[in-house]
């Protein structure tokens, strides 16, 4: 089933399409009350809306592995969060079709006073599986995870790679149809990451679809077939991936 806000029909091999998106936010000119109160007697603006993307569209395959590329600033984890939902576009839409699984804050939709386990639960009741299908995959998400030791920790003692290591490996047990991996395979230790890019390509074999920001050029140009650089919010290359990343390295 299709997931958008529009009842319009996409072909159906398309897993993502992203059509004329835009995205501003307001960047503030002031940071005291006494300089909004001098701006405000000046009838200067205390905002400016700034583009972070700027009617950007393209569409993903059904089983595509797409890379998004660009420097620091160039919109890519915007983008991520316009297709899992987390963020709304300002204008143009979003279609997804199946199960979107997002991996794009560490441990964002962990609740710091629960256990592991219990962010276990919570995290894969949000990616949309029944309790049942969860205990029935607890323990293969834990052992993946390998911090069985420290399941019934309290999650505020975690540090940052083991955070990943549980949101990670919740959700690569759900059943999903997109993936959406932001830089934060770089949080985990090389051994987990090489463990993260294995099952990664496995799910890519599979079938499903991928896309991936990362600053690792060349893992990601070998885990996609296609890159998409992003310039100042708006694409500057769409092709094939190895090719993106030399375009991105001439600078
Ligand atoms: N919530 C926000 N409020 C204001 N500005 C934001 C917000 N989120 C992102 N931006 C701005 O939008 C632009 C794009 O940010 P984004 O995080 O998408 O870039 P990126 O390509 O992922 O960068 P990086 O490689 O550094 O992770 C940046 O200039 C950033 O400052």
């Amino acid at each position: 089933m299709l997931k958008s806000s529009d009842t319009t029909q996409t072909a159906v091999e398309e897993a993502i399409v992203v059509e004329n998106l835009r995205k501003s936010f307001k960047l503030r000119h002031t940071h005291s009350l006494k300089e909004t109160f001098l701006a405000a007697m000046k009838r200067k603006p205390l905002t400016t809306d700034f583009n972070a993307l700027n009617d950007v569209s393209f569409s993903v395959a059904r089983g595509e592995s797409l890379a998004l590329l660009g420097f620091n600033g160039s919109g890519k984890s915007t983008m991520l969060k316009l297709i899992s939902g987390v963020l709304a576009p300002d204008h143009g839409r979003v279609l997804t079709r199946g199960r979107v699984a997002g991996l794009i804050e560490v441990g964002a939709g962990f609740h710091p006073d629960l256990s592991g386990r219990e962010n276990v639960y919570l995290n894969a009741a949000i990616l949309g599986m029944s309790k049942r299908e969860t205990e029935a995959r607890f323990d293969e998400i834990v052992a993946f995870s390998e911090i069985e030791r420290f399941i019934d920790t309290e999650v505020k003692h975690y540090s940052s790679g083991m955070f990943l290591r549980l949101a990670f490996s919740v959700a690569i047990h759900t059943e999903v149809d997109i993936l959406l991996i932001d830089e934060i395979l770089s949080v985990g230790d090389e051994p987990f990451q090489e463990k993260c890019l294995a099952r990664i390509r496995g799910l890519h074999d599979e079938g499903k679809t991928l896309v991936v920001v990362s600053h690792d050029l060349n893992m990601v140009s070998n885990l996609c077939q296609r890159g998409v650089l992003l310039r100042g919010g708006q694409i500057a290359f769409d092709g094939d991936s190895k090719e993106a990343v030399a375009l991105m390295r001439a600078g």
